[in-house]
């Protein structure tokens, strides 16, 4: 919308939230429609970002068979409308298309190592036949594609309810609650501020670069560390660090190797761990002053859930 593009946001509201632009409501530019891509989608567009699907794993896990269907009926969808109206398209990948990894820090030419029939499945699998959902399409169709494998990236705007690592640890801290570690906290994990992502999914789009890359902060943790790093950045926060069970097939290690974005797009995140946590602190404190979003039973539209 900055750089005066005409932007059409599509957003079945599963986990998305009309509040999260509608700063834009009203903007001559600005179109937003109520869709799931799951269904298929007639517009006209120059460039499509297929950023569509749960990306916190309590959510995906909700209901697996949606989350499979819009990573599968949902790009073919995505990338039928591309090829009907000549658009390039950008599809969101992740981390987990590495899995559980055995190769530390994971470079694009990992296969990775993926439970096929395990509890992250629907998400890992899915988004792992997105891309060759996408690299088909190139060859057999000549779509033009680009694929981001997007890191743990986290920033204003995420929901209290989300029920990633960052939002439930900011929300604990504020609250004074137990900051809940799951497994011992050895496990790792590397954190992207939104606005570096947004920066690495706006120039791989506008480059030439067709092979996946990985778009993530390289600035590695344990979430044990990362708990203490929270509760030190919230001032006078009492809350303790508990651990607990081990989640099923949680990653142990993650740190993307960014090599691949540096040589062809020139990227690299800017934005340090610490200034990226505090606006979020920031943000979610505000969040807590306004009690009517605290409704959990609002989040999640059940009425979508069904389909
Ligand atoms: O309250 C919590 C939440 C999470 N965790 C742990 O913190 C780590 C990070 O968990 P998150 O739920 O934030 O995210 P994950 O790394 O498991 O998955 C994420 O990875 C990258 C993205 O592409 C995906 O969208 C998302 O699935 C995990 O080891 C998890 O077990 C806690 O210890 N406590």
């Amino acid at each position: 919308m900055m750089q005066g593009h005409e932007v059409i946001v599509v957003d079945n509201f599963f986990t998305g939230r009309k509040r999260n632009v509608e700063h834009w409501f009203g903007h001559r530019n600005f179109e937003m429609i109520h869709h799931d891509i799951v269904n298929p989608l007639y517009v006209e567009a120059d460039e499509i970002y297929h950023l569509a699907s749960p990306a916190s794993p309590p959510h995906y896990m909700q209901n697996p068979v949606k989350t499979i269907k819009t990573n599968t009926l949902g790009t073919i969808n995505m990338l039928g409308l591309a090829r009907r109206v000549g658009a390039r398209i950008l599809i969101a990948s992740t981390s987990e298309v590495y899995g559980d990894p055995m190769v530390h820090p994971q470079p694009e030419s990992y296969w990775g190592h993926v439970n096929p029939i395990g509890p992250r499945a629907c998400y890992d699998e899915g988004k792992r036949v997105a891309e060759t959902l996408a690299y088909s399409y190139a060859k057999q169709e000549k779509v033009d594609v680009r694929v981001a494998r997007i890191f743990n990236t986290y920033g204003p705007r995420m929901h209290v309810s989300d029920g990633r690592v960052v939002s439930n640890f900011i929300m604990q801290a504020l609250q004074n609650l137990t900051i809940t570690v799951y497994g011992n906290g050895k496990q790792t994990r590397s954190f992207c501020y939104v606005s570096d992502l947004v920066d690495g999914l706006l120039t791989l789009m506008a480059s030439s670069y067709t092979l996946p890359v990985n778009l993530g902060n390289p600035v590695e943790h344990t979430i044990e560390e990362f708990a203490m790093i929270i509760k030190n950045l919230v001032p006078g926060c009492r809350s303790t660090v508990s651990t607990g069970a081990a989640v099923e097939d949680d990653p142990q290690r993650r740190r993307p190797d960014i090599a691949v974005a540096e040589a062809n797009l020139h990227w690299k995140p800017k934005i340090s761990l610490q200034v990226g946590l505090q606006r979020t602190i920031d943000y979610f404190r505000e969040e807590l002053s306004r009690t009517t979003f605290l409704n959990n039973q609002t989040y999640m539209d059940t009425k979508v859930n069904r389909h």
